[in-house]
């Protein structure tokens, strides 16, 4: 276990090319007026991995992976995903960005005035310009059994149960089979056979389509179940970065009570 990110030499735009690393944060600090949210982070993740980023509430999780996708402007450090210098894109390119890196956001974000079937073309048809209404179909019914949720797909959101919309939502993130996936609290406000269900998925997700992800969690379970590799983000540093394992044998004040549970 390292108590700090790994930081090398290597040049930023070796960083995709010469290693498995497909997305590199280096230094990132974010303050909003006095309050000092992110103060150095650095991470890599790897290729057809599962990093689990673990924090306590506030400190940061969710402001991180906006700065990720673009929602956030940091007031410095580096982002680097696949090829892409996050901080230099201009908005075409953010957008090619976009179509690679899936977004789970801690609410599903379905929309509530169509069908589950609705929900999932709609990014399709938008993002990818898909129009055929066989190759809607297969790969709708594909987003769903991936899931296993075939046969909601003639339901509305609102016949739903919280755990099923949240499969969805992330049905509706994967259909665009996305590289990259990052999740921000996929547990969250879930029952804890619900949270294992979503925890299963994230690992099949990752075996299935090799996709590297980064989710961002202070729902232990979740890490232990989800978790190659975990970084604690602390009074807005990264920190031990290891397994699981080797995480929870920190002395840490900030990160101990998570592992008396
Ligand atoms: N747009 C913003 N303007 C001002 N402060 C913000 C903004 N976004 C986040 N913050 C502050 O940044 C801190 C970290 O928030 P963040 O949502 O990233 O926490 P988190 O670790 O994801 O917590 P949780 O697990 O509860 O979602 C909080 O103090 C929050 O109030």
């Amino acid at each position: 276990m390292r108590q700090d990110t790994v930081t090398t030499s290597i040049t930023e735009k070796e960083v995709a090319s010469a290693s498995d690393v497909v997305v590199r944060i280096q230094h990132l600090k974010k303050s909003f007026g006095d309050t000092h949210v992110l103060r150095d982070v650095n991470l890599d993740l790897h290729a057809s991995e599962n990093l689990v980023i673990l924090g306590r509430s506030g400190t940061g999780k969710s402001v991180l992976i906006k700065c990720m996708v673009g929602l956030i402007k940091p007031d410095s450090g580096s982002i680097h995903i696949l090829h892409y210098d996050v901080l230099q894109l201009n908005e075409k390119e953010m957008n090619e960005l976009r179509l690679q890196v899936g977004f789970s956001f801690q609410g599903s974000a379905l929309y509530d005035s169509m069908t589950v079937r609705e929900n999932l073309e709609f990014p399709l048809k938008r993002n990818l310009g898909i129009s055929d209404t066989k190759e809607l179909e297969a790969r709708v019914v594909e987003a769903l059994e991936d899931v296993g949720l075939e046969d909601a797909i003639n339901k509305m959101p609102a016949e739903l149960s919280g755990g099923m919309k949240k499969r969805i939502g992330i049905a509706r993130t994967l259909i665009l089979k996305p590289k990259i996936m990052l999740y921000d609290e996929p547990t969250a406000g879930l029952d804890p056979i619900t949270s294992i269900e979503i925890n299963e998925l994230i690992v099949k997700v990752r075996d299935k389509y090799k996709t590297s992800s980064i989710i961002i969690t202070h729902d232990i379970s979740s890490a232990r179940h989800t978790a190659d590799r975990v970084i604690a983000l602390v009074g807005g540093y990264s920190k031990y970065e290891g397994t699981f394992d080797e995480i929870r044998q920190t002395t840490d004040p900030e990160l101990e009570p998570f592992f008396n549970y």
